[in-house]
């Protein structure tokens, strides 16, 4: 066994001992070999590097590195000095939170902040310079949007699963006298939802430390989905035809292509939506596949109802969706929070609202009738550069 002093007189390039997890080991020939270069290893030579070892070397690195002979066995703890390697506060893995409260892999990033050795930490994250490239990586995903498909039989049809109950809801809205029956197709599954989800596994959370319950539903969200069929496609709308002699409203259409078979199955509207960015993240936004429509099958435009929603929350929002063509838009979020804070009050207000709005932007215009608003009223240079336009690849 050595004792601290022997390791100690150890210290130079042409002689350095290191002392790493109450072993001493000969590194000397090592240092030119080290990846890190000699100096991090020079710093600790005579010294125990075991603190700032751990910190950014896996358990078997020794192993793997060293030849076996360069180990020389173990030193007398008690004589050896501690070496400070940080003057920063220490971190505990123990401060993490709940391994069920983390639902994405960036909940790993923010935690690993809090809880690692901030050397450690700064090591694994760190990347080149002005992080240029690093930042790309991630940012260059969120350039590409998806175009996705609907009523493809996905396991999920977003009216209920079972369907002699679907018909029998289908039959009794029609006797209350409702007008339209809008279809939504693009739901054969909750998307993820991470406030929804969040604030579920937290109150699970809670309630396990009580004893109560285990695990995470995943939210509302998900809750809700659990009686819609992921099995509806395109064959089932005959069933619904049948069934449905009034306007029938396709709601989820995504691509020009849906937008065409939906016509072509004689539907009376056709809603461009991605449910207000609930379901498919970097699904592209409303107005693309409107103006995808315009471009690969415009006459579709004058077979159907176009109506679109998603973000909509101006006069000025609603103009332009009018000006390319939609018939209608929606608008969710906005109504939900105007009836939650103030009732009936509240939506009749949000409606003034957009309808002064509407007004203000029209004489702005130079428009009187909203069948004066056309496509020249605006400069879509931009959209265009971003909406699909056929793959080239
Ligand atoms: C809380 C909430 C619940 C929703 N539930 C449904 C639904 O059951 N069926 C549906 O087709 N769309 C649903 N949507 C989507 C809306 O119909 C609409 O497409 C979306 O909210 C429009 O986006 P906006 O909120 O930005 O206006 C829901 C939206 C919200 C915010």
């Amino acid at each position: 066994m050595f004792t601290g002093a022997q390791v100690a007189s150890h210290n130079c390039a042409s002689d350095c001992w290191i002392i790493i997890s109450s072993n001493v080991y000969n590194v000397t020939d090592f240092l030119s070999q080290h990846p890190g270069g000699a100096a991090p290893i020079l710093k600790y030579a005579g010294k125990d590097a075991s603190v700032e070892f751990e910190l950014v070397h896996s358990p078997n690195t020794i192993r793997d590195n060293l030849p076996a002979e360069k180990c020389l066995g173990p030193v007398d703890q008690s004589t050896i000095e501690r070496v400070n390697v940080s003057t920063q506060p220490e971190r505990n893995v123990n401060d993490a939170p709940a391994l069920q409260t983390v639902i994405s892999l960036d909940d790993f990033d923010n935690i690993a902040q809090k809880t690692m050795h901030p050397k450690s930490y700064a090591y694994y994250s760190s990347a080149a310079c002005d992080l240029i490239t690093y930042s790309w990586n991630r940012k260059s995903f969120n350039t590409i949007v998806f175009r996705p498909r609907v009523f493809r039989n996905v396991e999920s049809l977003y009216v209920s699963s079972d369907r002699q109950k679907a018909t029998s809801l289908i039959r009794h809205i029609h006797k209350l006298g409702y007008q339209a029956l809008v279809i939504t197709v693009d739901a054969p599954v909750s998307g993820k939802r991470e406030a929804d989800e969040r604030i579920q596994v937290q109150m699970d959370t809670r309630s396990e430390i009580s004893g109560a319950g285990k695990g995470s539903s995943g939210g509302i969200g998900k809750a809700l989905s659990a009686w819609i069929s992921s099995s509806l496609n395109w064959e089932d709308l005959h069933w619904i035809r049948k069934e449905w002699d009034r306007k029938l409203v396709v709601k989820g259409i995504q691509t020009f292509e849906d937008a065409k078979i939906a016509a072509d199955l004689g539907f009376d509207g056709i809603y461009i939506s991605n449910h207000g960015g609930r379901q498919l993240d970097t699904a592209p936004p409303a107005l693309h596949v409107l103006y995808e429509i315009r471009r690969f099958c415009p006459d579709i435009l004058t077979r159907a109802e176009i109506y679109i929603d998603g973000g909509i929350r101006r006069g000025t929002d609603v103009l332009k969706a009018l000006c390319l063509g939609a018939k209608a838009v929606g608008l969710g979020c906005p109504f939900m929070y105007a009836l939650s804070g103030y009732g009936t009050d509240g939506v009749i207000k949000a409606v003034e609202i957009l309808r002064d709005e509407i007004e203000t932007g029209m004489r702005l215009l130079g428009v009187s009738k909203l069948e004066d608003l056309h496509v020249d009223l605006l400069n879509c240079y931009k959209l265009e550069k971003v909406t699909w336009a056929g793959s080239k690849i």
